[in-house]
């Protein structure tokens, strides 16, 4: 029987976590966590989203340096210091999951891009939601060398059928997660009652 009541209040209670280390999910335990994206809302069943598993110190290093490789040889390369910072943050990651959105142009006038990077977006968010309910800590960034296309080739997404949508860091929370304040959803929110308001 599932309790309801510590379903919602986890959920209102996931955190990104930026900060992770080793150990890293388990083989069952990261299944779950990309079975949990296949329930993303998703018109017309396109499945648009596609993932790459990084893992492991070789692995997410390699992922690592081919990112700053590409960044530093960009326009816009990281200071020194923001380089160190970042290189210190990947070192300590043993999980990340890369995700793209494979476009599919036979059905765009129904279902337009938007639609499809959408669907992928939501599927990342349960992603982050599910490692929040195994007790992962999980950052989606889109920093690095995420929007350079050379980068998106060397890692298998080509811009040319793909829209790279960033990477989540996964692992073991360094610390307790702290709790942020959120806003009241009413600052969000109106009734429509009817064309008469
Ligand atoms: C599409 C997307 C890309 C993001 N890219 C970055 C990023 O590159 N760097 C960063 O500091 N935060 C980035 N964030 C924000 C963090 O993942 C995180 O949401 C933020 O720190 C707020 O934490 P919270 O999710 O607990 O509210 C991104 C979020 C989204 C949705």
């Amino acid at each position: 029987m599932v309790d309801q009541t510590a379903a919602i209040d986890l959920l209102l209670k996931r955190n990104s976590m930026k900060l992770v280390q080793a150990p890293g999910p388990s083989d069952e335990e990261l299944a779950t966590i990309l079975q949990a994206a296949m329930t993303a809302p998703d018109h017309g069943a396109l499945r648009p989203w596609r993932f790459k598993v990084i893992r492991g110190e070789e692995a997410v290093q390699q992922f690592a340096e081919l990112s700053f490789k590409h960044r530093q040889a960009s326009a816009m390369p990281f200071t020194e210091e923001k380089l160190a910072s970042s290189k210190a943050w990947l070192a300590d990651v043993p999980l990340i999951i890369a995700v793209a959105a494979q476009i599919n142009h036979q059905v765009i006038e129904k279902i337009d891009e938007t639609e499809q990077l959408l669907a992928t977006g939501a599927a990342m968010t349960q992603i982050l939601n599910a490692c929040h309910f195994l007790g992962y800590g999980a950052f989606w960034s889109t920093g690095i060398a995420t929007y350079i296309e050379d980068f998106q080739t060397a890692i298998g997404f080509d811009p040319l059928d793909y829209r790279f949508m960033g990477f989540i860091a996964i692992g073991t929370p360094k610390m307790a997660i702290p709790q942020k304040e959120r806003p009241n959803y009413q600052d969000f929110t109106t009734m429509w009652t009817g064309s008469g308001n």
